[in-house]
């Protein structure tokens, strides 16, 4: 009896010991990833600086103070030191158990304050987030425990198979970064409330962008790619533009073009381009669930009903380490073997929701800005200029006389992009209200563009080869 008595104190002090041993080996591991991270730092400036003295790549005005300058180099080489704006308080506080991904534990709540530090006053530079629904949140792996990353992972949902690391969510990555979408619950003051996180508390921040589905959502682009869209290919003309040897963008722009599929009618070639209305289009069509069975997108698509929304929820619960395995195994994503359901249910019930706009709110100007959209026009001399530009892929021998895109597939995919530009008006607000000079240049692949902006258009005048 007292001999069990006595083995079971010698085996329980054990465990203590052990228990103890295992706190300082963590310990020692943070001190030394730590002291790791902090030398890297110092070498990264230390380099920065050696490899930068008395090579300032851009011109400047008044001469810039020496750390200034560091810091200036260091982000033209990519390597800056980080400042977090915050650390997440979250309701995990260790990784074991914690949400692989942010749509697995809706209720996973976390506050993130932004650091007096940072700003003067921090509550200002969230004003106007209150507006989105989502954000995303950029984010430092601060725990991985060690600094060792590999180029292939095995994720563990792909139980044991090895994968490239960048087609994973993994968290040992060379630069550690994580990206999570959360939902804003509220903002007070300098504090953002959020929801669905899967950061442990303490994690840095560095950042935070609101969740805008019309940027930041493939579903909302209008510009799909060219040979899936049904547009002309490079090289040929629509209809509309028979007769001329220039593709002018408008009115054939793929915008309008996908925005009549899209509405599956003959809107004429007067409707609008823009994006924006692009965008209400298919959210009225996609997503009110009334209007789902009436809607042409899917067959905008090429794809049935099921199948769109099917997608759409699989993007929006975009499951752990995200491997893009398209959409059949997307369906093998619930772990009982059932097909993902389209549809998501909020938790009080009351709210059924039908894909991410039924639960994604963004600020109002972002789809209807107080600036509008300007008319692109090119003068005969330009479309002449752009029209002698070939293709990358061109028959025409590369030692021609004729400029060459590296990246645009040839006149009319640069027309179209120029349009783009310009119709976003690209200036910045000083330029367009205080700039006596309206001339205006940029760069588009290997061409040099001018043009000058007038009351709601702007003029393409000439289009060069990029001097070299
Ligand atoms: C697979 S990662 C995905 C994170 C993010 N959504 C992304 O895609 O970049 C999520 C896991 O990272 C771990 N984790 C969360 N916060 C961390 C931190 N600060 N340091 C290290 N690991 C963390 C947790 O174990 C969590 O399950």
């Amino acid at each position: 009896m007292s001999a069990t008595c006595n083995s079971a104190d010698h085996f329980n002090k054990l465990q203590q010991q052990i228990s103890v041993m295992r706190k300082e080996i963590k310990n020692l591991r943070q001190l030394l990833d730590s002291a790791v991270r902090s030398h890297r730092k110092h070498m990264t400036s230390l380099q920065s600086a050696l490899t930068h003295t008395g090579q300032d790549a851009a011109p400047k005005r008044q001469p810039i103070p020496q750390t200034e300058r560091m810091t200036q180099n260091s982000l033209e080489k990519g390597t800056i030191q980080t400042v977090p704006i915050g650390y997440i308080s979250s309701c995990f506080s260790a990784k074991n158990g914690t949400p692989r991904q942010p749509t697995i534990c809706g209720p996973s709540r976390a506050t993130l304050q932004i650091r007096r530090s940072v700003f003067n006053n921090p509550e200002h530079s969230l004003i106007g987030l209150e507006n989105y629904s989502h954000v995303w949140v950029v984010f430092l792996f601060h725990e991985n425990g060690h600094l060792s990353y590999k180029a292939k992972v095995t994720p563990p949902r792909l139980n044991g198979q090895k994968v490239g690391v960048y087609s994973t969510r993994s968290p040992h990555r060379p630069n550690a970064l994580g990206l999570t979408l959360a939902k804003l619950d509220k903002v007070a003051g300098d504090t953002l409330h959020l929801s669905e996180v899967d950061m442990i508390a303490g994690t840095p921040v560095l950042d935070i962008k609101p969740f805008i589905p019309d940027y930041d959502s493939p579903l909302h682009r209008p510009n799909v790619d060219s040979d899936k869209s049904g547009l002309q290919p490079e090289g040929t003309t629509c209809a509309e533009c028979v007769g001329s040897d220039f593709v002018a963008p408008s009115p054939c722009t793929d915008n309008a073009q996908l925005a009549l599929e899209v509405e599956g009618k003959d809107g004429g070639h007067g409707q609008s381009a823009d994006p924006r209305l692009l965008n209400r289009k298919e959210k009225s069509n996609v997503l009110s669930p009334g209007d789902a069975s009436s809607t042409s997108v899917p067959e905008a698509l090429g794809k049935d009903l099921s199948t769109v929304l099917e997608e759409l929820s699989a993007f929006i619960s975009q499951g752990n380490d995200h491997l893009n395995l398209g959409s059949s195994s997307r369906e093998s994503q619930a772990s009982d073997g059932r097909k993902a359901k389209p549809l998501k249910q909020e938790e009080d019930g009351a709210k059924p929701c039908y894909g991410e706009e039924a639960y994604s709110t963004i600020a109002g100007w972002i789809r209807e800005p107080p600036v509008t959209s300007l008319e692109v026009r090119f003068t005969p001399q330009a479309e002449r200029d752009l029209g002698v530009f070939l293709g990358p892929d061109s028959a025409e021998p590369p030692g021609c006389n004729q400029p060459r895109f590296k990246f645009l597939r040839g006149p009319k995919e640069a027309a179209s992009a120029i349009q783009g530009i310009l119709a976003a008006d690209p200036r910045s607000v000083y330029r367009r209200s205080r700039c006596v000079d309206r001339l205006f240049f940029f760069t588009l692949d290997t061409a040099d563009i001018t043009c000058w902006f007038g009351p709601g258009f702007a003029e393409v005048l000439q289009v060069k080869p990029l001097a070299v």
